[in-house]
């Protein structure tokens, strides 16, 4: 497995001539804000001032965690196949919206603790059921992972589209992500876990002591795809595995919540250009969120309480997406429209 290489999305004779299109639309300077930023991020993404969004997709990976036998979660692991079981049937939150803002989605098996058998609509990837307990071992091989962030890359290596956001079902697996944080950024794990699923404070703090136990003992894991492979999910990893590949073929990677940007942490360690390539849809109400959006130096478009995952916050985020794309192209100039422009 060979990491792609990303190539750093700044680009300073491209940008001056975004900044001059955005300006010279009928507006006051700055005053469209984020959407702004937006537009030429993707304008820099994209290598050209002719903006577009090509079938925009959301890839869902599923998978579940060993690490759920010590309790650390308000819902039984069964929930993770019987999520899929709904996705599959459309009825689940990421389905009504994703259909709402005309978007695709993907659901794929990473690892999930059941046998669906052959399935429409389902992308069989499943390398094992389920992860190991990291309270007691690593969650998987090295090798495990280093075949699921290839599998993740395949995924996305022929996709059409370039806009693609990223969402993920896993009962426990914000104690993966939670130890991933801890592990990447050096944040106190107090700092990292929160409610999940809705644990009580007694829940979050047993959560806490499950997950400072197993960093002591795995603290010979430092390097990314270490961490990755002691403490991490085998949805997470194919996710980092299809984010890199995302970025490498110059997509749009929209970004979810909580176990979304844990998996982006281990993708921008091994290439920090892929943060170039990264819209961040919202500020996730689980309590690290927050902190690791920090530590990306991360401005979230939305903020609206959700701690669901799926990928609902990017279909969510994807009409201001769209709406970015829309003023530049079509919004008239100071010129075309003949309206004066700001007084000297
Ligand atoms: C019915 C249901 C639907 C979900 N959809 C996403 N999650 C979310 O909750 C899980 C993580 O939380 P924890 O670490 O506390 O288990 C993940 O599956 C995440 O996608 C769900 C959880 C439930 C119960
Ligand atoms: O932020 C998230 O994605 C999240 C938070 C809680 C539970 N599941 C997902």
């Amino acid at each position: 497995m060979s990491i792609p290489t990303i190539a750093a999305s700044s680009n300073d004779t491209l940008a001056a001539s975004l900044d001059q299109a955005i300006n010279n639309k009928t507006k006051p300077l700055g005053s469209l804000g984020v959407l702004e930023s937006l537009a030429k991020q993707i304008g820099l993404i994209q290598q050209t001032t002719k903006i577009a969004l090509h079938n925009p997709a959301i890839m869902v990976f599923a998978g579940d965690h060993g690490v759920v036998a010590e309790g650390i979660s308000a819902y039984p692991q069964d929930v993770t196949w019987q999520m899929v079981e709904n996705f599959l049937a459309k009825g689940a939150a990421i389905n009504v919206f994703a259909q709402q803002n005309n978007c695709a989605l993907h659901i794929i098996d990473a690892g999930v603790n059941h046998h669906f058998g052959p399935r429409d609509g389902l992308i069989d990837r499943k390398l094992a059921n389920g992860t190991q307990n990291f309270s007691r071992q690593a969650a998987m091989s090295r090798q495990t992972c280093e075949a699921a962030l290839a599998s993740g890359m395949a995924l996305v290596a022929d996709l059409d589209a370039n806009v693609l956001g990223f969402g993920e079902m896993g009962i426990g697996n914000t104690t993966a992500a939670a130890a991933l944080m801890h592990k990447l950024t050096g944040i106190a794990v107090a700092d990292c876990v929160g409610a999940g699923t809705g644990l009580t404070s007694d829940g979050i703090r047993h959560k806490q002591d499950v997950i400072e136990a197993a960093v002591a003992l795995h603290s010979t894991a430092i390097e990314p795809l270490d961490v990755l492979a002691t403490f991490g999910g085998l949805e997470i990893a194919m996710m980092a595995g299809a984010m890199l590949k995302a970025a490498e073929r110059r997509m749009v990677l929209l970004i979810d919540g909580f176990i979304v940007t844990s998996a982006l942490l281990v993708a921008a360690r091994l290439q920090p250009a892929i943060l170039g390539y990264c819209v961040f849809s919202h500020c996730s109400d689980e309590s690290g969120h927050q902190r690791m959006l920090a530590n990306l130096n991360a401005r979230p478009l939305l903020q609206l309480g959700l701690r669901l995952g799926e990928g609902t916050g990017c279909a969510l985020a994807l009409p201001l997406l769209h709406a970015s794309v829309n003023f530049l192209n079509q919004m008239a100039t100071f010129e075309s429209a003949q309206v004066s422009e700001k007084a000297e």
